[in-house]
Parts: structure tokens; C-alpha cells; sequence
């Protein structure tokens, strides 16, 4: 790596992760690099989760090496001043309902960046305007919001402290075809416009096809496969196979091309 090369965003080598007794990734290796945005795949309990949770310090690895940022995660607490550069979107948002949306943005910016309430408040409606929500929607409830709307809000919230590395668990679980769609294309924009390095797990294949540019496929505890979506979708494995060039596989390629 040159004085100039900041090297990869993510950088995981021989990671060993155990729940209980069960070993769940056995010296996983995987680099990420700065500005793409790389969708994780996998059947289901095949360990996506976990290894988020890993990468952004919720669980303890037994063993192996994960640097984010160029920073080594230590065994217990990660290096000072790292929770501010990577942002996390959870499954379900994971927005405090009895805050309103822009209160909930706006708690990132009083907690971490120690703004006044009112000028955090007023950031926090840009960044609300940003992921493409009407100015209406941050005076109200979580539950008083569609599904798409409280994920543009949460990403709202990931994004407010301008982290460097953003990390998104099935960022379109739950939302309607055309809903999924338009958050596919908002991650893009808004990883073009900000310079992002984006992680994300998925079932979703559209969003694999509309908006990473590589994919891994998590499999027998490790990364099985690295690549571009063309490159993964011909490694001949049978989960491979099923998930990529299975009928919804198909389907989402189909629908990719121009
Ligand atoms: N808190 C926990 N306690 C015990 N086992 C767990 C816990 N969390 C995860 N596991 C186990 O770890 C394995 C990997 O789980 P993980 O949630 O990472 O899978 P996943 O690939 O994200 O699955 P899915 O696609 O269904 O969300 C599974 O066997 C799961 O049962």
C-alpha cells in the first residue's frame, strides 16, 4: 500500500466467529474495497448476519484479523473515534418510536457530534430531504410512516454523521417491488454523491443486480466466492447455481438488462 493508497475499506483475514458451540465462519477471508458497494449473500443461517455484527463490533471474534478503515478491531472495544466513520442501517430500522423522525436524526448529531438541539434538528431535515422523504415526514411517529419511509429515515440516521463505510442488513426486506426498487437506485445515488463504501447482506437478487458492483457468497463458513455478479453467478456450487440461476435468479438478471 502506497503513502497515497488508503487501502481497503474492509480487510478481513482468517476470521473465526463461534455462537455457543458452534463454529459459524472458520477462517473467513474477505476485502472490501473503498467505493464500491458489495452485497453479501447466502442461505439462510449461513452466518450474513453474524459477520455484520462482527464487522461492526456487536460480537467478539475468536479468531483471525478485521480492519475497517485501515483500523484493527481489537479484541474488545473498537479504536477510538471508528463508531463515528462507519454508519449501520438494521433490519428493521431500529428507530425509537416515541421520537419523530427528525428527533430521531437529530439524536445521532447531539450524542456524537455534540450539536445544538435546534441546528441539529435543522441538519437533520436535510438529510431527511436527502433519502427522499417529504418535509412533513419528519415531524411525524415511526409507526405512523410506511415501511419504505422509516428505512429512508433510518438510512437518514446512518448517514448523518457522513460515515465513510455503511453497513445494511436487508435494506429491502419487507418493502413492495417498486419500493425496493427506488431504495436500490437512492443507495447508488447516494453512494456516488458521498463517496460511500457500502456493505451490504441481501436476499434481494434486483438489488444485487441494481446496485452492487461486486458480490460474495457466503457458504460452508467461509467466502466461498468473490466477485463481479457474472463472475460469482458461473462458479459452479450447487447453492450458487440454485440461487443465481434458479427461476427468480433469471428473473432479476432479465429485468437488469437495458
Ligand atoms: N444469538 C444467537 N444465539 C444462538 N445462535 C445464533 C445466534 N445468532 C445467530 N445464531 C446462529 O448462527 C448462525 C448464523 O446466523 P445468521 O443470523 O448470521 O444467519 P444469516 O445468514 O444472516 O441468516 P438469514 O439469511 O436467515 O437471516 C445460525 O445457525 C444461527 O442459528
Amino acid at each position: 500500500m502506497s503513502a497515497a493508497d488508503p487501502g481497503p475499506a474492509i480487510e478481513i483475514r482468517g476470521l473465526v466467529t463461534r455462537i455457543g458451540g458452534s463454529v459459524i465462519h472458520d477462517r473467513l477471508d474477505l476485502t472490501v474495497r473503498r467505493g464500491e458497494v458489495l452485497g453479501l449473500v447466502g442461505g439462510s443461517g449461513s452466518g450474513k448476519t453474524v459477520l455484520l455484527r462482527t464487522l461492526i463490533g456487536l460480537l467478539r471474534p475468536a479468531g483471525g484479523e478485521v480492519r475497517l478503515l485501515g483500523e484493527r478491531l481489537g479484541p474488545d472495544t473498537a479504536p477510538a473515534g471508528l463508531e463515528q466513520r462507519i454508519g449501520v442501517l438494521f433490519q428493521n430500522g431500529a428507530l425509537y418510536s416515541s421520537l419523530t423522525l427528525t428527533e430521531n436524526v437529530a439524536l445521532a448529531l447531539t450524542e456524537h457530534a455534540r450539536l445544538p438541539g435546534e441546528e441539529a434538528e435543522r441538519l437533520a431535515g436535510v438529510m431527511l430531504a436527502l433519502t427522499g422523504l417529504p418535509p412533513a415526514a419528519g415531524g411525524r411517529f415511526p409507526a405512523e410512516l410506511s415501511g419504505g419511509m422509516v428505512k429512508r429515515a433510518a438510512l437518514a440516521r446512518a448517514l448523518v454523521l457522513c460515515p465513510e463505510l455503511l453497513f445494511l442488513d436487508e435494506p429491502t426486506a419487507g418493502l413492495d417491488p417498486i419500493g425496493a426498487a427506488a431504495f436500490d437506485r437512492l443507495l447508488v445515488t447516494l453512494r456516488d454523491a458521498l463517496g460511500l463504501t457500502v456493505f451490504l447482506v441481501t436476499h434481494d437478487l434486483d438489488t444485487l443486480y441494481a446496485a452492487c458492483d461486486r458480490v460474495a457468497v457466503l457458504a460452508e463458513q467461509r467466502v466461498l466466492a468473490v466477485g463481479t455478479l457474472e463472475e460469482v453467478a458461473a462458479v459452479d456450487h450447487e447453492w450458487v447455481q440454485a440461487y443465481f440461476r434458479g427461476p427468480r435468479g433469471r428473473a432479476a438478471q432479465r429485468a437488469a438488462q437495458p
